[in-house]
């Protein structure tokens, strides 16, 4: 081609001219700013207002942020995901010959749903095992794999968090006892509601926040405590730290093993005499002012039930825990209790518990412990809780679905000596003690020649 004298008056390049350019597009901007400068002071006023505003609603209402904001967050995902599919599936090595099909993407705010259609030869497995990769490649918070029809997989891509501002418990909006109690709120921004009957079992390291679900249960169950359709059973066996602030909403509290059995065994009394007063007439409890609802609110199970120094005591104990959680549901009466070791050899009795919430625990075997193998597969992560973010863990949801990952209230402490005042329970019974256990005699041998006649 010619050389035209126009070519001769090129673009400036390299740093000095890309400096140039921008100075001028900055001086351009600056000049029509300067000559305009009324409706830009008002252009920037206007936009530091709706950022400000936008900041205190994502900070002050994080739930309500995240919901309303959520399905346009979404849309920016799916199409982050469509545009580097591709790109992603080859540096994760799911694209050695050809990429799979991504047929759909849709979701909810956290979630982003990927259907995808595997090339042949590959299966599900492959993309658990390369789950990790995904998930980092796309930046997601968590990722869940599973099967899709005979043929697809379902890539489930969690990708916001609004349990990370922490968010102060709430006490029960009514006395009634229906069904279940609100205790936080869960990561798709609804309420965290915990079915009242069965037993449950709190499990987290030390400082996962096992006091603030302990708290919100009780909280929960104020109002019902206040009129007395509930009464709640305090036993802490680490020195009575725990339940001390909140005493007044405990009718029976033990702060060592000797009352714990004395409380427990207590219990099983007034549950079989409940019990049999039902046979043949009722076969489910309704919690009125005669009959409340009876909850054992245990902080430390293991204190309890591995860790005590009497074996007597010991042994009492995890007889009458076993009765309640075997026998209890029926007639009202309920097991709530926190552990930090989940092993067999230090709650022989977990399988008893029939609700159970993984805080943030040791490692994936403590988890698996807690919520199944199959929990943990499908994204029930405990070990991987962060440090900073206690009170948060997974709970099963009843219709048997996906884990969920949950945060409970942070109650302080002022506030549990608040509502404990507030919502003070009419009735306290005062234990003395265990009873000693009735002394079995040995049956003495017969003596040489002595048979019955
Ligand atoms: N839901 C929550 N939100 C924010 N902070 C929390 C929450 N729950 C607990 N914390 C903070 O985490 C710390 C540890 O919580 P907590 O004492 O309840 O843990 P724990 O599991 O009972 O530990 P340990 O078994 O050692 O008693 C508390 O000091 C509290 O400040």
């Amino acid at each position: 081609m010619p050389l035209h004298a126009s070519h001769l008056v090129a673009e400036p390049v390299g740093p000095a001219g890309a400096f140039r350019r921008w100075a001028g597009h900055f001086c351009l901007v600056l000049g029509v700013g300067w000559l305009a400068w009324p409706w830009t002071l008002l252009a920037l006023a206007t936009a530091a207002l709706l950022g400000g505003l936008l900041l205190a609603w994502a900070l002050g209402l994080p739930a309500s942020f995240a919901r309303r904001t959520g399905s346009v967050r979404v849309l920016v995902w799916r199409r982050r995901v469509r545009r580097d599919w591709h790109a992603v599936c080859a540096r994760c090595g799911l694209a050695e010959r050809e990429t799979p099909q991504l047929r759909r993407s849709r979701g909810s705010f956290p979630y982003v749903q990927l259907r995808v259609r595997p090339t042949l030869g590959q299966t599900s497995r492959d993309f658990e095992v390369a789950a990790d990769a995904l998930r980092s490649a796309f930046g997601a918070a968590r990722i869940r794999i599973e099967p899709d029809g005979p043929t697809d997989v379902l890539v489930t891509l969690t990708v916001g968090d609004t349990l990370g501002i922490p968010f102060a418990a709430a006490t029960g909006a009514s006395p009634e006892l229906v069904g279940s109690v609100a205790l936080g709120r869960r990561e798709d921004g609804q309420a965290w509601r915990l079915p009242i009957g069965p037993h449950t079992l709190v499990a987290g390291c030390s400082g996962a926040g096992k006091g603030s679900v302990f708290w919100s249960f009780a909280f929960a169950l104020a109002p019902a405590v206040r009129t007395g359709h509930a009464q709640l059973h305090g036993i802490d066996l680490k020195g009575g730290m725990e339940i001390a602030m909140g005493r007044q909403l405990f009718t029976m509290s033990a702060t060592d093993a000797a009352q714990a059995v004395a409380v427990l065994e207590h219990l099983v009394d007034l549950m079989r005499a409940r019990a049999e007063a039902y046979a043949g007439r009722v076969r489910s409890h309704t919690p009125s002012l005669v009959e409340p609802l009876h909850v054992v609110m245990i902080d430390e199970l293991a204190a309890l039930t591995a860790y005590c120094s009497e074996r007597d005591l010991q042994r009492r104990a995890e007889t009458a825990i076993n009765l309640l959680c075997s026998q209890g549901r029926a007639p009202g009466f309920m097991v709530f209790a926190c552990l930090q070791d989940p092993r067999k050899e230090v709650i022989p009795s977990r399988g008893l518990f029939t609700q159970m919430v993984g805080l943030r625990l040791k490692d994936q075997s403590e988890a698996s412990m807690v919520l199944g193998e199959t929990a943990v597969l499908s994204g029930a992560l405990c070990h991987r809780i962060p440090r900073d973010m206690p009170g948060t863990g997974y709970v099963l949801p009843e219709d048997g679905g996906h884990p969920i990952r949950v945060r409970a209230g942070f109650a302080t402490d002022d506030a549990i000596r608040e509502v404990a005042e507030q919502f003070a329970t009419p009735s306290h019974v005062q234990l003395r003690g265990a009873v000693p256990a009735p002394v079995t005699k040995r049956p003495q041998r017969a003596r040489a020649g002595g048979g019955a006649s």
